[in-house]
């Protein structure tokens, strides 16, 4: 089932907009992710599709119905929350069950469909346990059987993992995906993580002040940011930033005309960085910065350097480049990863594909 908003509208107290205007179509049968941080309006939008919220204006369709006016339970939508919401006197199988006993589903058949659900999300040993005598990781597992019981047409998940320790978020966001691909029901997935939007999504929205910032496939989102924001937000450690003020000459070979006068900052993953003398150095530009300070943690480099009086970091200098603590760093930069941006921080230049993005 796909879903289409058009030109979506909410605010709760009849002022400020929460959402504004939002039109977008998720796709069916993939996996798109919600990303934005906190307050931007995920939840929100996520609650939208259910049909907990009704929009203050515009229309919401699921394939070509409009469903702007019909409620949760009309829409059959599944959902599983960061707190899982599993009933704790039940057991496990008849937590699975119980959205099939209300739909009055035979009981032979509701403990068929169980049984296989607690296959596919791996808790066929605890059927006879109570949630409280589980992980969390199992229980959000059973929370995600119990959703998938009714054969819901979308799957909404609101920061499924946030309670997980590190090493299970991880186990399970692969869990998620394996089981979505499985079954191959539309999901939405909603997180402020990043890294988990770029691992499990097929595409990812994001969101910034109730806007969408740019709605794409992650390696899109990663290799071509549309604006200031998204390239700030997506890649860790954070991209650099630097005014362009002073450096254009060294661009106007490069980059037409018409984008290096709108242009007026240099956004550089520090990944992006490389010694000048490195095989990597794709881009014919050379700069000199005073090295700040170096550490390595492992395989892992960050390298500060301080160049037109900002202070830079850089993951991609080798420490058999780093001679003295003080000296200075001749350095280039890799073709992915560097943008220039206008005053309104949009993106009018990708190097990567040394084309004039957004040329309007
Ligand atoms: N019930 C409500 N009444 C009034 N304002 C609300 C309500 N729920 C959310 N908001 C406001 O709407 C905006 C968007 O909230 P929403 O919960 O959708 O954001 P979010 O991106 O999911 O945030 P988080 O990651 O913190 O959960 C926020 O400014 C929030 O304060």
């Amino acid at each position: 089932m796909k879903v289409r908003f058009e030109d979506v509208s909410l605010n709760y107290d009849k002022q400020k907009e929460v959402l504004q205007d939002l039109s977008f179509e998720i796709p069916k049968g993939k996996l798109t992710c919600l990303l934005g941080p906190s307050g931007c309006g995920k939840s929100t939008t996520l609650n939208l599709i259910s049909g907990l919220l009704p929009p203050s204006k515009g229309r919401i369709y699921f394939d070509e119905q409009d469903v702007t006016k019909k409620d949760a339970l009309g829409r059959r939508v599944g959902m599983v929350f960061q707190n899982y919401a599993l009933y704790p006197h039940m057991t496990v199988l008849e937590n699975i069950c119980f959205p099939l006993k209300m739909a009055k589903v035979k009981k032979t058949d509701r403990l068929k469909r169980a049984n296989d659900l607690a296959k596919l999300v791996h808790v066929t040993d605890e059927l006879a346990k109570r949630p409280g005598e589980l992980s969390g990781g199992q229980q959000q597992r059973v929370a995600i059987a119990r959703s998938l019981a009714k054969s819901p047409s979308i799957l909404l998940l609101d920061e499924p993992l946030s309670n997980l320790d590190a090493r299970l978020r991880v186990e399970m966001r692969d869990e998620i995906r394996k089981i979505q691909l499985a079954t191959g029901v539309t999901t939405v997935f909603v997180t402020h993580d990043q890294d988990e939007a770029m691992h499990i999504a097929d595409k990812i929205m994001i969101l910034n002040d109730g806007k969408i910032q740019q709605y794409t496939t992650p390696n899109n989102i990663y290799d071509h940011p549309s604006n200031l924001f998204v390239a700030k937000f997506i890649g860790n450690p954070e991209a650099n930033v630097i005014p362009l003020a002073g450096l254009e000459s060294n661009f106007s070979s490069l980059i037409p005309e018409k984008a290096l006068k709108k242009a007026i900052s240099l956004i550089v993953r520090p990944e992006s960085i490389v010694s000048a003398n490195s095989a990597l150095a794709a881009l014919p530009l050379k700069f000199q910065g005073q090295l700040v300070d170096s550490r390595r943690f492992g395989k892992e480099m960050a390298v500060k350097i301080n160049f037109q009086d900002k202070e830079i970091l850089a993951t991609a200098i080798p420490s058999e480049d780093l001679k003295s603590a003080t000296q200075l760093l001749e350095f280039s930069l890799k073709t992915t990863g560097v943008f220039l941006c206008d005053q309104a921080g949009k993106v009018v230049w990708s190097a990567s594909d040394e084309r004039i993005v957004n040329d309007d």
